[in-house]
């Protein structure tokens, strides 16, 4: 497996080859659900590029940012056993040689106003800024991106329509652990007690209405909830609770983590 911390030379070694690349845009502490975006591509293009990098445009919260698990050497392990080609572990300079003050910025409409956008501002404006930059080093033939950050998946293709890109947007199934609950990095920073709690997201699902998933979710050791919501899985925009086909959305706070996740119900 290659691998690079300058764009410049990620950009020889894929460009000289010719093959079709598939890319797998990630924040590191890998997990299984980053490895099935990596399995997809293989299966799909002849080249696989895996990119780690903590962006930090797209943090509202410091302390996030702060404790976001870093496992760089495992990663790369990780990486090496699944069959990746290429790994681009950018520094923050490198990304950004300018600084962060005064970046592009996208008019993302609707979907940025809701759900994720409107408890976390001006992320999704940092994630597009570092994949519309990711891509432009990688020119990929195929995007891999996750289901588990689904209103992700939907700015992303806005984005690749406003900068006129020709990339395959790739959607993969969220990977669950065997009692349901979502892989996530962000579930390093859970005690084990408060791994078997937060399978109260998974069940929730079944729930039904929000004000019992969010009761349950508050009796099971969550401390605060920023949304439950059901909505139609194309336009996002919101419907009465349960009412198929919808899509159920939840962001919630346990041991001050913050987790994600969905279920489509068709
Ligand atoms: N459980 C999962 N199943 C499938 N894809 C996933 C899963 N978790 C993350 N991904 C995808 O992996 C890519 C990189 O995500 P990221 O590095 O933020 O991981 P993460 O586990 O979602 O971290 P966190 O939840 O802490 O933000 C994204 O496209 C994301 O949707
Ligand atoms: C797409 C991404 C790698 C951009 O930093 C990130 O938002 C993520 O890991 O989902
Ligand atoms: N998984 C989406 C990246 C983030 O939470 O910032």
């Amino acid at each position: 497996m290659k691998q690079f911390q300058k764009t410049s030379e990620l950009q020889s070694y894929l460009h000289s080859t010719g093959k079709s690349i598939g890319f797998v845009p990630t924040m590191g502490a890998l997990h299984e659900g980053h490895l099935a975006l990596m399995e997809a591509s293989k299966k799909a293009c002849e080249l696989s590029v895996c990119s780690i990098f903590v962006n930090p445009t797209q943090f509202n919260d410091p302390s996030d940012f702060d404790k976001y698990p870093v496992t760089l050497e495992a990663d790369l392990e990780k990486l090496r056993n699944a069959g990746c080609d290429a790994v681009f572990y950018p520094s923050v300079s490198e990304m950004y040689p300018n600084g962060t003050a005064d970046l592009k910025s996208y008019n993302l409409g609707f979907p940025e106003t809701i759900l994720e956008g409107k408890y976390r501002p001006g992320h999704f404006q940092g994630v597009c800024v570092v994949v519309d930059l990711l891509l432009q080093a990688v020119q990929p033939t195929k995007l891999f991106m996750g289901e588990k950050d689904y209103q992700q998946i939907a700015v992303v293709q806005k984005m690749l329509e406003l900068t006129n890109s020709s990339v395959e947007l790739v959607k993969c199934p969220t990977v669950r652990s065997a009692e349901g609950l979502a892989l996530s990095s962000r579930n390093a920073r859970l005690s084990e007690e408060q791994k078997i709690q937060a399978l109260a997201i998974y069940k929730g699902f079944n729930l039904s209405s929000e004000f019992a998933f969010k009761q349950s979710l508050l009796e099971n050791g969550f401390e605060s909830i920023d949304y439950v919501a059901c909505v139609d899985p194309t336009t996002l925009l919101e419907k009465p609770y349960g009412e198929k086909p919808c899509l159920i959305l939840v962001a919630a706070f346990i041991g001050g983590v913050r987790l994600i996740d969905n279920k489509t119900f068709s």
